[in-house]
């Protein structure tokens, strides 16, 4: 399913850029997480992601605990871990990533996989909604898989394809 009124990036080349790293990984590791995040889904649509170094990009990407200058604190470890906004200008597509939770590049039990939680935080950034078919990326509970050949479940590759195919 996809956010009321639909919106959707009205181009296919979206840029990104990342604002800050989170001290739980190293900056190859975030930098790495968030690029195969972004490869899930521009490889299965027309959409291209290109990343920035400085000034305003579409998807603005940054690690934040507590206030953090939105309408959507944080709530410390546990709880939430990330949101993002759909579509639109300014903080549209925005991605928040909770830095009080731990992120790992592993799948643990003790830590969050960060390119797991941006893939589906991306999902939301492209104006995908929620799905219920448990298992598929964008269903709304967390739940740590192996990741390291992770292919795309068909329920998001179907959801994205409706938006942008
Ligand atoms: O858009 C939001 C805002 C906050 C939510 N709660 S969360 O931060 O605890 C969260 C829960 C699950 C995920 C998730 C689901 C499937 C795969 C990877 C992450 C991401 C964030 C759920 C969510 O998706
Ligand atoms: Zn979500």
């Amino acid at each position: 399913s996809t956010f009321p009124l639909n919106p959707k990036w009205k181009k296919e080349d979206v840029t990104y850029r990342i604002l800050n790293y989170t001290p739980d990984m190293l900056q190859d590791d975030v930098e790495e997480a968030i690029a195969k995040a972004f490869q899930l889904w521009s490889s299965v649509t027309p959409l291209r992601f290109t990343r920035l170094y400085s000034g305003e990009a579409d998807i603005m990407i940054s690690f934040a605990s507590g206030f953090h200058s939105d309408f959507y604190s944080f709530d410390g470890p546990g709880g939430t871990l990330a949101h993002a906004y759909a579509p639109g200008k300014g903080i549209g597509g925005d991605a928040h990533f909770d830095e009080d939770e731990n992120w790992t590049k592993f799948t643990t039990y003790n830590g969050y996989n960060l390119f797991l939680v941006a893939a589906h935080e991306l999902g939301h950034s492209l104006g995908l909604g929620h799905s219920n078919v448990f298992g598929a990326l964008m269903y709304p509970v967390y739940m740590a898989r192996d990741t390291r050949n992770y292919r795309l479940p068909q329920d998001d590759i179907d959801g994205i394809q409706s938006l942008y195919g």
